[in-house]
């Protein structure tokens, strides 16, 4: 589903972000990528994205290796990645409804299949009674919601988190988990770089741990500090 084939990426000149990094991610797999600030986490998520391309060694998503996808086509590759982020990223002078509505409209889906899938999915996310609320009227783990709704409305196979909960307060971000797993749990594959050590000590997944743009741990049951 994801796989890193010994992955290098050097910006500019001089900068090491990933040193020969390989993993591989299968379908279905929640898996956390954790690491200081600077260790590459961010650098990972653009390379699954395409929007950068690694200097040396190879990745792929969805079966295909990254560097054969022709440019016109990465729109398509990027539509199969829901993506998700610390700062929510919604429009503001949309309702929670319209932003979700809005991210399917762009994708050319009808209107039809629109008016039925938004309410079903800000349903599945708990925020079915407040659709019509715009987002400053919103706190800041439901606007995480609606922008997870956003991500996942047309099921795509992989939904990658950056930092989801850097914003929230614990309490809520057991929450935002709790939502990612249950997306998870219908077979979604799904990635989240973070720093939050306490929600991946409780969350007891696959732990991959970047250090200085090397891989340094993989756990398959792991914390955020397990033992070398
Ligand atoms: N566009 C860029 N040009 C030059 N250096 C960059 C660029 N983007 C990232 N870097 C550097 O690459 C290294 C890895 O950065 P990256 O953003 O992947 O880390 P990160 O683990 O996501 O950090 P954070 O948790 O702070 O977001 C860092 O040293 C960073 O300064």
């Amino acid at each position: 589903m994801i796989r890193f084939d010994n992955v290098t990426k050097v910006y500019g000149n001089d900068v090491l972000a990933l040193e020969r990094v390989s993993m591989e991610i299968g379908q279905g797999e929640f898996v956390f990528l954790v690491g200081a600030s600077g260790s590459g986490k961010s650098t990972v998520v653009r390379l699954i994205l395409k929007e950068i391309e690694p200097s040396a060694g190879t990745v792929y998503v969805n079966g295909r290796r990254l560097s054969a996808i022709p440019r016109r086509q990465i729109p398509r590759h990027r539509r199969s990645i829901g993506c998700v982020f610390q700062d929510f990223k919604l429009l503001p002078n949309k309702t929670a409804a319209e932003n979700v509505a809005y991210a399917m409209e762009v994708t050319g889906q009808r209107r039809r299949a629109i008016r039925t899938k938004v309410p079903q999915i800000l349903e599945l996310v708990g925020l079915a009674n407040k659709m019509d609320k715009y987002p400053d009227q919103l706190s800041g783990g439901e606007q995480q919601r609606v922008s997870i709704a956003r991500a996942f409305v047309s099921q795509p196979p992989i939904l990658i988190a950056d930092e989801p909960t850097g914003n929230l307060d614990p309490e809520t971000s057991v929450g935002i988990m709790q939502l990612l797993h249950r997306i998870n749990r219908i077979g979604t594959t799904v990635l989240v770089a973070t720093h939050d050590k306490e929600m991946v000590d409780v969350m007891r997944k696959r732990v991959i741990a970047l250090e200085d743009g090397r891989i340094v741990r993989d756990r398959v049951k792991g914390a955020y500090l397990d033992e070398v």
